[in-house]
C-alpha cells in the first residue's frame, strides 16, 4: 500500500474552531475501503493519534445517542495543538453498517443494549478491524505514536501489527441523558476506560 494524495483542507467547526488539515488518501489497504487521514503539523515529536470510526448520525447531524461528534471535535482540537494523524476509518456502527446500526438503535429502544442488540441482528459485539489502520500509520512513518481512546482493544490491535503504542490517553467524557446508557454498555461489556 501506499500514500495516493495530500491535499491541504482548512477546516471550520460549527463553534468556530478552525485548523489546517493535510487530508491523505491510499491505495492497496487491506480491507479496501476508502479511509482518511488528516495531518496536523505540530511540535510533538511521537505524533498524537485518534482512531475515530465513522458514525454519519454522530458526525454529521449531531445526534445524541452517542458520544461520536463531540469525541470528533475533541480529537481534531488536541491533535492540531500537539501534531499528529486523526484516522478517519469507514466502520460505520462499529463495522456492521449504516443501516445495520438503525435497526439496532430501534431495537435498543425496545430495552436491548448496544451490544444484544447487534447480537439480535446476528452480528458480533464490535466488528472492528485495524489492519488498514496499523497499514496507514506505517506508511505515514508513524510507527511509534501517542493513542487517543478508551477503547483497549484499538491499542491491542495496533500493537499486534507493530505499531508501537507508546501511551494512551483517555478522551474526555461527553455524556448526555440521551447517551448514558450507550457509555454504560461500552464500561460494562468492553472495559472502556471512562469515567462517569
Ligand atoms: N452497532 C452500533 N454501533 C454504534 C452504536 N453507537 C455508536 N456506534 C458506532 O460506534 C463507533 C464509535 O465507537 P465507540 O464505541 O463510540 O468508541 P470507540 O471508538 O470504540 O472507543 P474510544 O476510542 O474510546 O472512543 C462508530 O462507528 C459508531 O457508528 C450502536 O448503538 N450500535
Ligand atoms: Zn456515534
Amino acid at each position: 500500500m501506499s500514500v495516493r494524495t495530500r491535499v491541504r483542507v482548512p477546516l471550520r467547526f460549527p463553534d468556530g474552531f478552525a485548523a489546517t488539515a493535510e487530508v491523505i488518501t491510499f491505495t492497496g489497504l487491506a480491507d479496501g475501503k476508502e479511509h482518511l487521514a488528516l495531518f496536523f503539523d505540530g511540535p510533538s515529536e511521537v505524533p498524537l493519534v485518534r482512531l475515530h470510526s465513522e458514525c454519519l448520525t454522530g458526525d454529521v447531524f449531531g445526534s445524541e445517542r452517542c458520544d461520536c461528534g463531540p469525541q470528533l471535535r475533541e480529537a481534531v482540537e488536541r491533535i492540531a495543538e500537539s501534531g499528529g494523524y486523526l484516522l478517519y476509518l469507514r466502520q460505520e456502527g462499529r463495522g456492521i453498517g449504516l443501516y445495520a446500526k438503525l435497526d439496532a438503535y430501534a431495537l435498543q429502544d425496545q430495552g436491548l443494549d448496544t451490544y444484544a442488540a447487534n447480537r439480535a441482528l446476528g452480528h458480533g459485539d464490535d466488528e472492528r478491524d485495524y489492519t488498514a489502520a496499523a497499514q496507514m500509520l506505517a506508511d505515514l512513518g508513524a510507527a511509534e505514536i501517542d493513542l487517543v481512546t478508551n477503547n483497549p482493544d484499538k491499542a491491542r490491535q495496533l500493537r499486534d501489527h507493530d505499531i508501537a503504542v507508546r501511551r494512551v490517553l483517555p478522551t474526555g467524557v461527553h455524556a448526555t441523558p440521551a447517551n448514558l446508557r450507550y457509555l454504560q454498555a461500552k464500561i460494562d461489556h468492553t472495559r472502556h476506560t471512562i469515567r462517569l
